[in-house]
């Protein structure tokens, strides 16, 4: 790490910051966010204190301790988060977009502020989730059920659908007391078990890992909503959207006067059909299958990203109508051919005249995607044409998920090989706040020693030897003025300055007393050894009062 960073400093000694970029990227959203919360102004002077004294209290009333809490009331029920109501205010996403125009002809050493994060997409779509993960009901009157409290009802409409699993169902998210984690309950409502059984079918669907469905962890029955309940525990996806949800419920756009099609692209089709394909390899190989693929319980979790949800209900519930293996499983690909009919017509019931929509298909789309579908729908299939033959064989092929992927191979590398695109591109974001994390440690020790309230009558602790020094290089970063006397808030110059102490550079720098009356020059590499002294002496604890 060290010496990737002496690296990066040798090599950019210069790092200069876009002005305008900065201004607006760091200084506005810090001090809007700080009027908006008043959680954030109010004076908590040791925030382990309140922890601390409701942990005794909880251990004491014998309750589980949640070490997230501040207090002992967010122990249960909607005060799980503090300040529930003021995070319910959306934060505001435009502050933290770069304003144009791009600075394109900067030299090879000049960065602007946004050279140094994540892409604001990609940082957008992360803390909306992270919004939507902690999104609370407030004065909800859903109850805890079992070890999982806090719900959120996710559906978005009223109208419960009981043709798929013939019982309304209903969704919520839902944090476990156990682990701290969210999940999505799924409720049957009125179900009542009769064959202890039933439920059991559910172990062999905790042993599907497979990135195409949505995991299934527990499953259980509950008066807690005061009837007799079935609830399903899955992984939790935020601001997940059923495909129906995604490409069906749109309201048409226009592009002058001219309503736009909302066709959906055939290689996002592929990549649905390759993906649902693998999932299905995977459940199919377990000895299990799928049973409801269908539009609207197949979520898109993050761009053309899709899984199976639902899986394992049909088993509990249909569990004394025992049908063949076999057959279930074919019906899974059949589901999939009318899933992907569905979708390639921008249509949930292109299914009611099969023969136009394949036309459909077939004017729109490739002689392959027609093939395909139309593969998946036929009961005793014939050899597909234009998808390869199994084994290069005429023989009529099998029905099975196996003979499918074969067939498909040109489409999975296709898949693949953009995944392998989509993680270079994580990777490097990645490579960045990696860059951010190195700083931010640095940062961190070093507001670990300035400053600390325990020494505040102290002269020995903060005006003396090292400390002296790093009390004065913190404010050579952060609290310079120009020479009219106001603040510098130069984001370039922080980070090439903490990047030259992180690779121990001989560079020096100027550190200036507060009274303007000393001036001492200090190479990087010194402000790195008192750092790193001084925070270990404040480790072993031997800076004492
Ligand atoms: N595992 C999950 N993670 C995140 N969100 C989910 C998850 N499962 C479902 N959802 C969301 O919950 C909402 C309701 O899901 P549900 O499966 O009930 O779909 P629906 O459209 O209401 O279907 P139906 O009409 O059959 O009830 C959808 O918006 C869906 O995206």
């Amino acid at each position: 790490m060290e010496t990737d960073a002496e690296n990066t400093s040798e090599a950019q000694p210069n790092v200069t910051l876009c002005s305008n970029a900065l201004t607006t990227d760091i200084d506005e959203p810090v001090s809007d966010n700080i009027q908006a919360d008043p959680s954030v102004t109010a004076p908590v002077l040791n925030p382990y204190s309140s922890y601390n004294s409701s942990s005794t209290s909880l251990a004491a009333a014998g309750q589980q301790a949640n070490p997230y809490a501040q207090d002992a009331s967010s122990i249960s029920g909607t005060a799980y988060y503090q300040n529930a109501n003021a995070l319910a205010q959306p934060p505001q996403y435009h502050l933290y977009f770069p304003l144009g125009p791009y600075r394109e002809n900067l030299l090879a050493y000049q960065k602007i502020a946004h050279n140094f994060f994540i892409p604001d997409d990609l940082r957008e779509e992360l803390q909306r989730k992270a919004e939507a993960a902690r999104q609370v009901l407030p004065n909800s009157a859903l109850p805890e059920v079992e070890h999982y409290h806090t719900l959120v009802p996710l559906d978005t409409n009223n109208q419960r659908n009981v043709t798929l699993f013939g019982y309304p169902s209903w969704v919520y998210k839902a944090v476990s007391s156990k682990d701290g984690k969210t999940y999505i309950l799924r409720r049957l409502e009125n179900y009542r078990l009769t064959n202890e059984k039933a439920i059991r079918s559910v172990q062999s669907w905790k042993r599907i890992n497979n990135g195409g469905v949505v995991k299934i962890h527990d499953a259980f029955t509950t008066r807690a909503f005061g009837d007799s309940s079935l609830i399903f525990v899955t992984d939790y996806f935020p601001r997940s959207k059923t495909l129906a949800q995604e490409h069906l419920n749109y309201t048409p756009s226009y592009n002058r006067g001219r309503p736009m099609t909302n066709q959906i692209p055939e290689a996002t089709l592929w990549g649905y059909i390759t993906q649902i394909a693998s999932a299905l390899k995977a459940i199919h190989s377990n000895g299990l299958a799928a049973r409801v693929i269908n539009l609207s319980k197949v979520i898109v979790t993050s761009k053309n990203r899709v899984r199976l949800n639902g899986c394992a209900i049909l088993d509990v519930t249909q569990h004394d109508i025992p049908r063949p293996l076999q057959e279930l499983q074919a019906e899974d690909l059949t589901q999939l051919g009318r899933l992907i009919l569905c979708l390639a017509n921008n249509n949930q019931n292109a299914t009611l005249n099969i023969q136009k929509s394949l036309e459909h298909v077939g004017r729109t789309c490739s002689l392959q995607l027609k093939d395909c579908v139309t593969w998946l729908l036929t009961a005793a299939p014939a050899a597909p044409t234009t998808l390869q033959s199994p084994g290069g064989t005429n023989a009529t092929p099998e029905k099975t998920i196996d003979t499918f992927l074969q067939a498909i191979t040109t489409q999975i590398i296709n898949t693949f090989d953009n995944t392998l695109h989509a993680n270079d591109i994580i990777a490097s974001a990645l490579a960045l706040e990696l860059e951010n994390g190195r700083l931010f440690r640095i940062v961190s020790k070093l507001n670990f020693i300035t400053e600390r309230p325990e020494f505040d009558h102290n002269p020995l602790w903060a005006e003396t030897g090292e400390r002296y020094y790093l009390k004065l290089f913190r404010d050579f970063l952060y609290h310079s003025v120009d020479a009219q006397g106001k603040p510098v808030t130069d984001l370039g110059h922080v980070i090439a300055a903490l990047n030259k102490v992180d690779a121990g550079s001989e560079e020096k720098c100027m550190l200036v007393s507060r009274d303007e009356q000393n001036v001492l020059m200090v190479s990087y590499r010194d402000v790195k050894r008192m750092v790193e002294s001084c925070f270990l002496e404040l480790v072993k604890g031997g800076a004492r009062r």
